[in-house]
């Protein structure tokens, strides 16, 4: 019998990851590719009598969790969020809990500019009528998109992703305004090393100033719904919303309205609520010139995903080994 302890995966994990829990670890995954329905991650956990939890934002690790695995020391999320956590239940628990801060942001930033430039220049429209066999001629008044370069962007939280993403603009020539939870300095410097002039303002000024404006904060008790139907009359009609940070930041209802009565452009979203929209849902039902949708690959390069893997396996063999993970959520949110 294997007396080391028992590491659950709650998906298909790249291999480097896996690895650096083999070496010291029995480890057993979910089999499928989809995220297991929380009722069988419960049961499973509380049969395997499972000692660490490898999970993302995908699984909601609550009450029902912790009080399964009563053997549960260590959970490590294999993202920079962690508010599919419920973190005071795992401290109170004494249970260590471990994220991915940093090592995903300049590649959350590179996709949340891929959504920015697919929703000003249309890319994805345009794609489609090239493989639909729609493309007949040049045409001048073919696919007008918006400029990029000279707009103003405006970057909803400047922490790690925003900073990243706001880098991105000097090669825009664009004015960049921010918000965040008070004056970043630390990051403003950062940007004018890279030529980025970024001034510190409110949400309704940054709402109507910039014509990107792209959301970096994470999902909390203030965050959430923070655009709703009163910011999103305030934006320009032409503005571009970006969110890559989480679909609950905007309310999806206003949203929906925003689309299809044109008080803004065009969203381009890689996370929405719900997650992942059911299909039919009304936001896919918005033309493409409104709306481009990913499937939340934020983080999905392969040199990020197999760095947070490995991060993450380092977080739950800590919290195994009755150490402080190196990157530990419980402290990032102030609780312990
Ligand atoms: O959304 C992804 C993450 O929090 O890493």
């Amino acid at each position: 019998m294997d007396d080391r302890p028992l590491v659950y995966l709650t998906r298909e994990i790249p291999r480097e990851g896996l690895d650096r829990l083999e070496d010291s670890c029995e480890v057993v995954a979910w089999e499928e590719s989809t995220a297991p329905p929380h009722d069988l991650l419960v049961d499973r956990l509380a049969e395997l009598e499972a000692d660490g939890l490898f999970c993302n934002v995908a699984d909601t690790v609550d009450a029902a969790v912790f009080d399964a695995s009563p053997n549960l020391r260590a959970v490590g999320t294999m993202s920079v969020g962690y508010d599919h956590i419920d973190l005071r239940g795992a401290a109170e628990r004494d249970i260590a809990v471990g994220h991915t801060p940093g090592v995903l942001s300049e590649t959350t930033a590179d996709l949340a500019w891929a959504l920015l430039m697919a929703g000003a220049r249309r890319i994805v429209e345009a794609d489609q009528q090239v493989h639909d066999g729609e493309w007949d001629t040049w045409g001048p008044m073919v696919l007008l998109g918006r400029d990029i370069h000279d707009a103003t962007l405006g970057v909803v939280g400047l922490g790690g992703i925003g900073t990243a993403f706001a880098k991105r603009a000097a090669g825009f020539d664009m004015d960049v305004c921010y918000t965040h939870t008070g004056r970043n300095e630390a990051a403003e410097a950062e940007l004018a090393e890279y030529g980025v002039d970024a001034t510190y303002c409110d949400l309704p000024d940054l709402l109507d100033r910039a014509d990107y404006v792209s959301l970096h904060v994470p999902l909390t008790d203030e965050t959430a719904g923070l655009i709703s139907e009163d910011e999103l009359r305030r934006m320009d009609k032409e503005a571009i919303l970006i969110n890559s940070a989480r679909g609950e930041v905007v309310d999806t209802e206003a949203l929906d309205r925003a689309l299809a009565e044109g008080w803004i452009r065009h969203a381009a979203l890689d996370v929405t609520d719900p997650e992942p929209l059911p299909p039919g849902h009304s936001l896919c039902r918005h033309a493409p010139e409104r709306i481009t949708v990913t499937p939340h690959i934020g983080s999905a390069s392969t040199e990020t995903r197999g760095e947070m893997a490995v991060m993450t396996a380092d977080n739950i063999l800590a919290g195994l080994a009755d150490e402080d993970p190196p990157y530990s959520a419980l402290e990032h949110a102030g609780i312990r």
